[in-house]
């Protein structure tokens, strides 16, 4: 390629350095330096320049990655093993940013306060790679040294590059050894940091599991594996069986509409099926909820069922799908209006009347439902492994506001549903505070009664001992859904 300026073909002369046998550079012939451009060119390297804009926009613009990436690979037409590792690098990172960050800290000789953003995503995506990837150690540093470079410019190179050589000074095993607290003293602040985890979730996992051994450890690991894809075939339309043929996928083991797909299948959004609405992406967790509902006998009257948080829409098409069979039909409430154009979209052709409006005050006729679903809004801790950032975003301190807000929806569910009708509370969080804590505090004071939910979860193993069920992704293969039944 030809250079700007310069003649093809011809080399200035210059004398040979005795040493290194190059030609040398004429005495105070050095070219100015300017820090804020490239040394070299930077090197096309399109799967980690994705994933370290990734990075940048989870950061800076609170994106979720799993939105975010995509639409990168798709914009710059990546594609095979290029996306392979876009995806592994950027979700990973976000994973894993807590223990990255302490690797970094103890590498740097300044508080990671006083680091540049910018430059800490791309130390965030070279640690990585150097402690959770088999990428060759110069490799990994060489890379995010580039990045840097063509970002930031020269001036912090040398930096980059000694903390990263810091990093890749010992494995992931050695850094824990050094920086996780013993498992002996704190033993939920050890796996915690093991596996990547903030400690007050893991301690929430431990509090909901009852163990702080071997089985939080196994919980926390299945929260760091990429899920696979669920799928839920609609009822009436089409059985599991057959979407799972259309898709290459496997019924699910417990969900009579379950279907699951390999992780790395490829966008779901595009597959036929799924673009003809005989079958959305839902997790088999979530159907199990919203299907446990339905399995309450109750006497009398049955056509008459509330969705009383039905964005984006998910348990409400399965709902609706299932009272058309039924001659029934479906109100779904939801208070954001974006969230409910998505249920309006999701639940099209079946029997749904969408509702604007806050569950707490929907302006419902009171008592005049025979089932209430009540999908609480909620810190989500149960579905982390398909929100790579999520870990590191939400905190403590955002579970006392949504407790509150669980209680008043369910307190409203109660009233809403008639005497002898049944009310699902469903959240995608293990948290205690917000599972037994709300529906304990609320049936004791609506006088309402707590069923056995573990009833209407036929087929369903390792459900403990009931009331309540939890479900958990090392137990089931699901997100860490709740349920509890209650009978008004
Ligand atoms: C966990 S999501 C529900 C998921 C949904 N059931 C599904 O399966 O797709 C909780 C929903 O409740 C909505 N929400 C929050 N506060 C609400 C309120 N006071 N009244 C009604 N909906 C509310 C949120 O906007 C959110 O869409």
């Amino acid at each position: 390629m030809t250079q700007p300026g310069k003649q093809p073909g011809r080399r200035p002369h210059r004398p040979a350095d005795r040493r290194s046998g190059r030609p040398a550079r004429p005495r105070g012939a050095h070219p100015p330096r300017r820090p804020d451009t490239p040394a070299r060119p930077p090197v096309e390297d399109p799967a980690r320049r994705a994933a370290l804009d990734t990075l940048r926009a989870v950061r800076a613009d609170d994106a979720y990655a799993n939105l975010v990436l995509p639409r990168l690979l798709r914009e710059r037409r990546i594609t095979g093993r290029d996306a392979g590792l876009a995806t592994e690098l950027a979700y990973g990172a976000c994973r894993a940013r807590g223990l990255l960050d302490e690797v970094i800290a103890a590498c740097c000789d300044r508080p990671l306060a006083k680091v540049e953003p910018a430059l800490l995503d791309a130390l965030r995506l070279g640690a990585y790679q150097l402690l959770r990837t088999r990428v060759p150690a110069h490799a990994a540093v060489t890379s995010t040294v580039d990045l840097v470079r063509a970002d930031l410019g020269s001036r912090v190179t040398g930096f980059a590059n000694a903390v990263l050589r810091k990093v890749a000074e010992r494995d992931e095993q050695a850094w824990l050894a050094e920086l996780a607290p013993s498992a002996e003293e704190d033993p939920v602040g050890h796996l915690a940091a093991r596996h990547a985890h903030p400690r007050w979730i893991a301690r929430a996992f431990a509090d909901s599991l009852g163990t702080t051994g071997a089985e939080l450890a196994d919980a926390l690991s299945a929260d760091d594996a990429r899920p696979l894809v669920h799928l839920v075939a609609r009822p009436g339309e089409v059985s599991a069986d057959e979407l799972a043929a259309m898709t290459g996928g496997e019924p699910g083991p417990y969900s009579p509409y379950a279907v699951h797909l390999d992780a790395g299948a490829g966008d779901p959004g595009a597959l036929d099926p799924v673009r003809e609405k005989l079958a959305a992406v839902q997790d088999e967790g979530s159907q199990l909820c919203a299907l446990a509902l339905t399995r309450v006998p109750v006497e009398g009257s049955d056509t008459a069922w509330l969705d009383l948080c039905a964005g984006p829409g998910g348990k409400a098409a399965l709902l609706g799908a299932l009272a058309a069979i039924g001659g029934g039909t479906l109100d779904a409430v939801e208070q954001a209006p974006h969230r409910a154009r998505l249920v309006e979209q999701s639940t099209e052709g079946l029997p749904v009347s969408v509702h604007v409006v806050d569950g707490r005050e929907s302006g419902l006729t009171p008592g005049s439902f025979d089932r209430v679903l009540v999908d609480a809004p909620c810190t989500g801790l149960g579905a982390l492994r398909r929100r790579p950032e999520a870990r590191w975003r939400r905190q403590p301190s955002d579970v006392a506001d949504l407790t509150k807000l669980q209680r008043e929806l369910l307190t409203a569910a109660l009233e809403l549903v008639r005497p002898g009708g049944v009310v699902a509370y469903v959240t995608c969080s293990p948290h205690l505070a917000e599972t037994e804590g709300v529906v304990s505090a609320v049936a004791r004071k609506s006088g309402a009664t707590v069923l056995d939910a573990r009833e209407a979860f036929p087929g369903v193993p390792q459900l403990g001992e009931g009331p309540y069920v939890q479900l958990w992704p090392h137990r089931h293969g699901t997100d860490a859904m709740f349920c509890a039944l209650l009978r008004r």
